[in-house]
């Protein structure tokens, strides 16, 4: 079958335009300012992640994204026009946190009512064959289990044959099983050219399945690219050594050093610039049981998130030296 994309407009996912353009939006609830100024542009055929904590904000983006909630100031637009239009167009698919099952009906009959709500649905049988559905198609949809339900959600999303899959924590009520389905299903689903974004808690998730990680933190981007060059950039290496007694008083001044922590007698040095710090341990002779290690994006993840919902970084497209300077603030307290 013809990818969505360029079946509808002519258009390729990849290199095909902008699907999702945030400008200058901010949303409160009374007191709370969920989202903090948010900038950002997704390109049509991008596999976005958006990583936050608790109460970051990613859910009212999404949930704006969908024109299901108006942001109080800035704009929203898909496709360019705004994402109400996007969305009666079927051009876009969502799977949000709580959706419920359908009593009744049969895996099949759902997904042929929904598919037949909209203008350019996929074919019935190829959306169960993504959602990995196929050997569910006649069981009854309040008869499954909670991953299997989850997958009739997944294929509800897909059943428009949307150039844009919205999902909010989709992987988060299934097995490890279940979830390797999951991915292989979005994987499919990407490779067509079509644009997903997805929030998630699961760092591997993001580092493993998107193109590109957008951190929030406070309602605000504090972070914006590959997993790669996010490590890159904050992460670094993680050396460590045994202190044999030695003091850690000058190990924060060593070349490359961004955090230190002292656990028992092994010492924990956040580096930039492995090379320079082993050599400057070297030379203070503190190389016993030495280990280098690339910082992991969990690592990387720690050091960009306040651990609040107040952060305080600047949004992309001047995150660079903002966001760096706080997470190299926030690192200094946790390697
Ligand atoms: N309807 C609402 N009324 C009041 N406050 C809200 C409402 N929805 C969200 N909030 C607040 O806005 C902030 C952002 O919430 P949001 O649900 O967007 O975060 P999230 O990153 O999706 O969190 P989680 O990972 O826990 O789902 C939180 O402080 C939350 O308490």
């Amino acid at each position: 079958m013809e990818p969505a994309a360029t079946r509808r407009n002519g258009v390729g996912g990849a290199g095909g335009g902008t699907a999702v353009t945030f400008r200058g939006v901010t949303r409160s609830y009374g007191g709370v300012r969920a989202v903090q100024g948010l900038d950002l542009d997704i390109a049509a055929g991008e596999t976005v992640a958006l990583l936050g904590r608790n109460g970051a904000g990613k859910s009212t983006t999404l949930n704006m994204l969908l024109g299901l909630q108006p942001p109080s100031t800035g704009t929203v637009r898909l496709f360019g026009g705004t994402p109400e239009s996007a969305v009666r167009a079927g051009r876009v698919g969502a799977m949000l946190q709580d959706g419920k099952a359908v009593p009744r009906v049969t895996v099949r009959e759902l997904i042929t009512f929904v598919a037949a709500t909209y203008p350019a649905p996929m074919d019935v049988t190829e959306t169960l064959e993504l959602a990995g559905l196929a050997e569910f198609a006649g069981r009854r949809v309040d008869r499954l289990s909670g991953g299997q339900a989850q997958r009739v959600r997944f294929a509800v999303a897909l059943a428009g044959n949307p150039e844009l899959l919205v999902l909010d924590e989709p992987t988060a009520a299934l097995d490890v099983d279940a979830r390797r389905t999951f991915w292989r299903a979005m994987r499919g689903y990407a490779r067509r050219g079509n644009t997903l974004v997805f929030s998630t808690h699961y760092l591997e998730e993001a580092d493993d399945h998107a193109d590109r990680i957008v951190v929030i933190d406070g309602g605000r981007v504090v972070a914006d690219g590959s997993s790669e060059a996010l490590k890159r950039r904050t992460g670094g290496s993680l050396v460590s050594f045994d202190l044999r007694g030695a003091p850690s008083a000058p190990l924060p001044a060593l070349p490359g050093v961004r955090a230190v922590e002292i656990r028992g007698d092994r010492a924990l040095l956040r580096t930039a610039d492995s090379d320079a710090t082993v050599v400057a341990l070297a030379g203070l002779d503190l190389v016993h049981g030495l280990q280098v290690t690339p910082a992991s994006l969990e690592d990387t993840f720690l050091a960009l998130t306040s651990g609040g919902t107040t952060g305080a970084a600047t949004a992309e497209p001047a995150a660079g030296a903002a966001a760096e300077s706080a997470a190299t603030a926030s690192a200094k307290e946790t390697v």
